[in-house]
């Protein structure tokens, strides 16, 4: 056997251009130009391992496997030689400042000390690394909308029955099909190794452990088989995708997934078609900025165009997605499909008027576009001017819910479920006993609430709208749409 030759440290080191991009990970040499300008999380946080090692950062966003699966042969280089590391290569890479870990555990509270979904985001902000603090609770330009959904809630007020008999209660109930102890879905949400070494796999263990359905993302930074396992294959599991610039790979992870039985839905992620503004994620990384072209250690704007931030591109995400793809979707999965991201009345009626199983009413938690509705006042939206859209397929609503009560009060309006995000991916930095612990304080939140507002039963409250009073709420919704000739009539103006 004729022995394959390693590629040295200085080899790798001559390729530090953005336009000549070679990098280190896990003892394997990649060329990265090419994708790097497609690489969902930016190109600039690539360029800044441009002849170097980006192991650890890798490690800590990404499955070892990802970066195996997603690049075409050409661009695998060969194996590192270890063995040609040098003092050079050495103070090369002690820039790698990002994969420096800031965790202080001093400040991280006892899970015991956490005691509503808030304090979970408090805790890793007190704790967690910068960066992915930033990343995960940061929203778009002004957090305008991220701040709308949760005030949104804070206004709508119940109005409690009294002197019933609320010992016995259940908050079980169906998520398209399947059964579950309450009605709150783990939004999905991308690289959960951020907040913690077991990722989606404490999201997924810690769902099945309180008898909830975890929602894994496309952007996962474990492959779906690994989630999978890390609950009894008995237990359900949904899967948001977004679909790809290159159509056919999505066309092959669906047709991966539908060999898949504990898949049980797929979440079609609609509301994202370009990465948005997202300045605390753009701020941090500026802060950590290395030069990619100063040997001498100064520090220069990686970025040609002079400013410099980790502006997210468009990424592999489709912004080409229409309506008229939903067909094309159907035909390599026979799983219900469900469109995350639904933020008007009419586009809920096109959901059901295509025939898909459910909605998610969703803005991406304010991480999509600054200014859109916030989800509550969608899904009162929704009530008001196609009711029959709660009836007729499953409606979800995330964005902002943080206490037992939102879950109540959302499936009162009519909704099947919610979704919650930022406070379990915060949760992940306690591992699977920290998303259990946040499963707990939910269903404990939603008992007390049904049993102060006199129901016992939440699927015999679903879309009974007398438990609540909507009047601060209700001059925000939008002007009614024109029915009749009037409205026919301007519909076609
Ligand atoms: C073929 C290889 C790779 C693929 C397919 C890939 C894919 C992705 C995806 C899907 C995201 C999530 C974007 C989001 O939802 O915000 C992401 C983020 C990220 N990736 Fe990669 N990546 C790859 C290689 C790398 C490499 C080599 C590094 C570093 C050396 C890296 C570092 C990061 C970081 C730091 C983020 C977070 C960015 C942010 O939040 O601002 N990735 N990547
Ligand atoms: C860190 C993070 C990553 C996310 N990644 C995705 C994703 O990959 N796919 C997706 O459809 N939504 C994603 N979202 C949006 C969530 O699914 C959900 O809509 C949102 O977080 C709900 O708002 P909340 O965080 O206020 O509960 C992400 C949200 C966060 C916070």
């Amino acid at each position: 056997m004729p022995q394959v030759q390693k590629i040295t440290s200085s080899e790798v080191a001559k390729h530090a251009l953005a336009e000549d991009c070679w990098i280190v990970v896990n003892g394997k040499v990649y060329d990265l130009t090419k994708f790097a300008p497609n690489h969902p999380g930016g190109a600039e946080i690539i360029h800044q391992f441009a002849g170097k090692d980006g192991t650890k950062t890798y490690n800590m966003y990404h499955s070892k496997e990802l970066i195996e699966k997603e690049l075409v042969d050409e661009d695998k280089k060969g194996d590192f030689d270890e063995s040609s590391i040098d003092s050079k290569w050495t103070d090369a890479n002690k820039e790698d400042e990002s994969a420096k870990s800031p965790l202080d555990p001093e400040q991280k509270p006892p899970l015991a000390a956490l005691i509503n979904a808030d304090d979970f985001e408090r805790s890793f902000e007190k704790y967690g690394p910068r960066k992915p603090w930033a990343y995960i609770t940061g929203a778009s330009n002004d957090l305008l909308t991220y701040d709308a959904n949760k005030t949104c809630w804070h206004k709508l007020w119940f109005r409690p029955r009294i002197m019933r008999d609320v010992k016995a209660i259940t908050t079980r109930t169906k998520m398209l099909g399947q059964e579950v102890t309450m009605p709150l879905l783990i939004a999905p949400m991308g690289i959960a190794k951020t907040a913690g070494d077991e990722g989606e796999l404490a999201l997924g263990a810690g769902a099945a452990r309180g008898g909830i359905i975890h929602v894994q993302s496309t952007a996962a930074s474990f492959s779906v088989e690994d989630i999978l396992a890390a609950v009894p294959k008995t237990h359900p599991y949904f899967f948001q995708l977004y679909v790809d610039r290159n159509r056919k790979k999505t066309e092959e992870l669906l047709q991966r997934l539908e060999t898949m039985d504990q898949i049980k839905a797929i979440f079609v992620t609609v509301d994202l078609p370009v990465v948005s503004k997202r300045e605390a994620d753009e701020r941090v990384l500026e802060e950590q900025k290395v030069s990619l072209y100063s040997g001498d250690g100064v520090t220069n704007k990686p970025d040609k165009k002079g400013g410099g931030l980790a502006r997210t591109t468009g990424g592999f995400i489709e912004w080409q997605l229409t309506w008229n793809d939903l067909p094309w979707i159907k035909r390599f999965t026979s799983k219900p499909i469900v469109i995350k991201g639904i933020q008007t009345a009419a586009d809920a009626k096109l959901a059901l008027e295509l025939g898909c199983a459910g909605i998610v009413v969703s803005n991406h938690g304010g991480r999509a576009l600054d200014n859109a509705p916030a989800t509550l006042l969608s899904l009162l939206e929704i009530r008001r001017d196609c009711p029959e859209v709660f009836t007729r397929m499953e409606v979800y609503v995330d964005g902002g819910v943080r206490r037992g009560s939102d879950i109540l009060k959302a499936v009162m309006i009519g909704a099947q479920g919610v979704g919650v995000g930022r406070p379990f991916q915060c949760a992940v930095a306690y591992n699977t006993n920290g998303v259990e612990h946040l499963c707990d304080i939910f269903q404990d939140e939603l008992e007390t609430a049904m049993r102060l507002c006199g129901v016992t039963d939440l699927n015999k409250v679903r879309g009974d709208m007398q438990y609540l009073n909507t009047s601060e709420l209700d001059q925000f919704l939008p002007p009614k749409p024109q029915t009749g000739l009037f409205g026919f009539l301007r519909s076609k103006l």
